[in-house]
């Protein structure tokens, strides 16, 4: 069992679920157990490896098991991707939780366990979008004058509000919050550029917004379909599916799609800095919630689509039947009907029902139109 998992760890992927991400996909949740738990199953299934709700597992414990099986059983399989492991890196404050794991269970299936090396700077991160919209206190400074440390993270960018350094790491303050815990950000040792050179692609997020019925869901996994025969690493972060499972406590409310659309932003984000095409396909009717996204994602590599599908088309497909209720006032705060969706001012691209000769356009062809764009930016590409 050991040996085999050597063998294993010697070729895998590795990726850091580090407890300073929790700010991002699981803010809300205060237990702290959902976020990390989903984004295993997540990233279970974008590795290909067998994928569990976590809903049915006990958290932590149950996806550190199930961890411990898809290891071992990916080791018979000649997908490198498939290889992944996961290195869980904890902070003090998770400690206790995960100290209680059993550590048969940690041992054979590489899930490391220690507390920070470095000295903890007591600093308190804020939510990212108000960190770059919002202004700091007086007395509030950013980490990296504290640490006197500059990154070339790929997601550290913006730059320093209260000493105004342009390309400063990210933004930390030290500041008071309602937050007690003493966070610290650990970049990682590998770089966007080594994985590049070893999946060939350069990791992003292609945001498709638009109506229900739109088409696109359709066209996001036309393209992950597609991206899959180029032998690109590609994963859909579907609307639905997501709704099913991390953002399940979420309704359709203006502050619940708006939350909604800030954690798959996040967890796109981290997607995309691990390698992956990330396709996202989700209303996000909100122009702010879409912009704030693009915030969290590296320059250029969010690639806003937007489908420019007239509300009258959508409402005619109908495949859910939901605009059917929603005229009948069973769905309330339909998006199109008596919700409000905002068109992207300045997409990416515009896909349209019909090309200018008047002719339906497919899927797959709307979805080449995606992969050419991600083509020609260099996206597919190891330089
Ligand atoms: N009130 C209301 N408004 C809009 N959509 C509704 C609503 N209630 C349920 N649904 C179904 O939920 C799907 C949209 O979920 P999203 O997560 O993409 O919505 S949002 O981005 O948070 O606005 C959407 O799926 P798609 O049809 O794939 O877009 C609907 O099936
Ligand atoms: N290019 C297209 N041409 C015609 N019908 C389409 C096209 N793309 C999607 N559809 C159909 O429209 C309906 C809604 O598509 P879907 O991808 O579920 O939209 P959304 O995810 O935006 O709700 C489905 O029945 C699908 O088959």
């Amino acid at each position: 069992m050991r040996e085999q998992n050597k063998s294993v760890i010697f070729f895998c992927r590795t990726l850091f679920l580090d407890g300073m991400q929790r700010n991002g996909t699981d803010e809300t949740d205060k237990d702290g157990r959902g976020g990390v738990s989903m984004a295993f199953s997540l990233l279970h299934s974008a590795a290909g490896l067998s994928a569990h709700t976590s809903r049915r597992l006990h958290p932590l414990r149950d996806t550190v098991a199930d961890h411990s099986h898809a290891t071992t059983s990916s080791s018979s399989s000649s997908s490198a991707f498939s290889s992944l492991s996961f290195l869980c890196k904890s902070h003090s404050s998770r400690l206790p939780r995960l100290s209680a794991l059993r550590p048969e269970l940690l041992l054979p299936c590489s899930v490391q366990i220690q507390e920070s090396q470095r000295p903890t700077v007591p600093t308190v991160r804020r939510n990212r979008f108000e960190e770059e919209l919002g202004t700091y206190s007086k007395g509030e400074r950013c980490l990296d004058t504290i640490q006197g440390k500059n990154s070339n993270s790929s997601r550290n960018r913006g730059y320093c509000r209260c000493c105004s350094r342009a390309g400063a790491t990210r933004v930390i303050c030290s500041g008071s919050s309602s937050s007690s815990s003493s966070l610290q950000w650990q970049d990682s040792l590998v770089t966007m550029e080594d994985r590049r050179r070893i999946l060939q692609q350069k990791g992003c997020v292609v945001w498709i917004t638009g109506l229900s019925g739109s088409g696109k869901s359709t066209v996001a996994f036309a393209m992950d379909r597609i991206l899959n025969s180029m032998s690109k690493v590609s994963y859909v972060l579907d609307g639905d599916k997501i709704r099913e499972g991390l953002c399940n406590d979420l309704g359709f409310s203006e502050k619940d799609r708006q939350e909604n659309i800030r954690r798959v932003g996040e967890t796109a984000a981290l997607f995309a800095d691990a390698g992956l095409i990330t396709v996202v396909s989700f209303i996000s009717p909100y122009r702010r919630d879409r912009d704030r996204v693009r915030q969290v994602v590296p320059v250029g590599s969010f690639i806003e689509v937007f489908m420019d599908v007239p509300l009258d088309v959508c409402e005619k497909r109908d495949a859910k039947g939901l605009y059917k209720l929603a005229r009948q006032g069973v769905i309330k705060a339909f998006t199109g009907i008596d919700d409000p969706y905002e068109k992207p001012v300045n997409p990416e691209i515009v896909i349209r029902a019909v090309n200018e000769h008047g002719v339906c356009v497919t899927p797959d062809e709307m979805a080449q139109i995606i992969i050419h764009h991600l083509t020609s930016k260099g996206f597919l590409a190891a330089e």
